[in-house]
């Protein structure tokens, strides 16, 4: 398999800039990584960013905090920045001992700027866009990408252009991507149509893609891994067991596998010590769940996918074939949830002052219901990823919360309501 976790560290070929190449992920087929736009390898292959030098946890110290501390494991010093990165690693106790595990952590990247983790790529991404000079920036959307790209896009000053499934992107994130002043086009079809169309306009050279398909957008996510593995070591002196995460495109799955596998090939990571990573999600766009169940190395695109968790309402995963082997080579797996325990999730996590779009509830409905299952042992260090804000879906959180309730304008009768003396 080419994406191995003991896989060691390929020498610097001919193509690389500055200790940095892009590698196709089947062939090996090495490119210059900016020396032209190149997405895909010649088959359509994905491709990946490598480096001469992968990076130690030594490399991190004193290099401040956020995305760009992991400057040792990214292909430049600094990017276009709000700044992004540095995002709680929430404590629940509650919840943990609700669910049954030894520790429960909760990452928390709806606290990035914009609200949600797609920044820690586009800090890298639009800083690339710039060393190729290229014009006007795009993707295809279930909304968050198209917030952070508006924002990023903004911050280094060009034109942002995003393709959103009409009727199914939640309402905090079109009002970013409409206040951050992308062109924005309502497309009458679902996410994966978006790409499709967003792909070929990139091909044709009108824009330049930054969906996750984008090796470079991954570069940036990795540092989601990063942090995870050195505030973790930190506060107990050992790595999570488990990180439990939800799917769409599968980039977050890709990114922290290449964090791992990095670390591994640069002797900082034992093998033993990478953390399962466990993808979650929902049942009516379960693809990867489906490829794991399987075997398969690829997944087969689902025409239809409907979910309340509409950040994840995608059926065919671009990222699957980094992704799939990042789930099996970890120890880790896959599992579908209702959009009903979403939610339930959704409330567990409120319930514990950490507010979080519908998708992000992913990953703790996926936890319990391993938990339920014994797939996760009790003894378990696990670290949920909450990807997104709850204000990015406003309606959802009115839908899982309590009702306000109208009272009249008189302190008695609001004394009374309550039921005070
Ligand atoms: C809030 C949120 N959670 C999870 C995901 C899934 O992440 P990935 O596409 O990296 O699997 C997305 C977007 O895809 C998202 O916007
Ligand atoms: N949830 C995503 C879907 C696109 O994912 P990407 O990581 O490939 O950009 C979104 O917010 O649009």
């Amino acid at each position: 398999m080419s994406l191995e976790l003991t896989a060691p560290a390929p020498d610097a070929p001919d193509v690389a800039d500055d200790g940095v190449w892009l590698a196709d992920i089947e062939t090996g087929e090495t490119y210059a990584p900016f020396d032209e736009i190149r997405y895909t390898g010649e088959d359509g292959n994905l491709l990946e960013v490598r480096y001469a030098e992968p990076p130690t946890f030594e490399d991190f110290q004193g290099q401040g905090r956020g995305v760009w501390r992991y400057r040792a494991a990214l292909p430049f010093e600094e990017g276009v920045t709000l700044p992004e990165g540095d995002t709680p690693l929430h404590e629940a106790p509650r919840l943990r001992d609700d669910v049954g595990v030894e520790t429960l952590r909760i990452k928390h990247e709806g606290m990035n700027p914009t609200g949600s983790f797609k920044d820690r790529g586009m800090t890298v991404g639009v800083r690339v866009a710039k060393e190729l000079g290229v014009g006007r920036l795009a993707c295809a959307s279930t909304g968050n990408t198209s917030a952070a790209l508006a924002a990023y896009g903004a911050r280094g000053g060009m034109e942002t252009l995003v393709l959103l499934p009409s009727g199914k992107v939640a309402a905090g994130k079109i009002a970013q991507a409409a206040l951050h002043d992308a062109r924005i086009l309502e497309v009458d079809g679902n996410f994966d149509a978006c790409l499709d169309i967003v792909q070929e306009l990139a091909q044709r050279g009108e824009v330049y893609l930054l969906n996750s398909l984008n090796p470079f957008r991954l570069e940036g996510q990795k540092t989601i891994g990063l942090e995870i593995l050195e505030e973790f070591r930190d506060d107990y002196g050992r790595f999570p067991d488990r990180i439990v995460l939800p799917v769409g495109n599968a980039g977050n799955t890709s990114a922290l596998y290449k964090a791992f596998r990095e670390l591994v090939q640069s002797g900082a990571l034992d093998p033993a010590e990478v953390p399962k990573l466990t993808g979650v999600q929902a049942e009516g766009a379960a693809p990867m769940v489906e490829a794991i169940e399987n075997g398969w190395d690829d997944t087969q695109r689902w025409e239809e996918v409907e979910t309340r968790a509409t950040a994840i309402r995608i059926g065919n995963p671009v990222n699957a074939p980094k992704a799939l082997p990042g789930i099996r080579e970890t120890g880790g797996t896959a599992v579908a949830v209702s959009d009903e325990s979403i939610t339930e999730a959704q409330r567990d996590l409120a319930r514990e002052g950490i507010g979080v779009e519908p998708a992000s509830a992913a990953s703790v409905a996926g936890l319990k219901k391993l938990r339920d299952r014994g797939v996760v042992d009790a003894d378990e260090d696990v670290v949920c990823l909450t990807t997104g804000h709850l204000l990015k879906d406003p309606d959802a959180a009115f839908e899982a919360g309590g009702k306000p309730e109208p009272v009249p304008n008189d302190l008695g009768a609001i004394l009374d309501h309550i039921g005070a003396n």
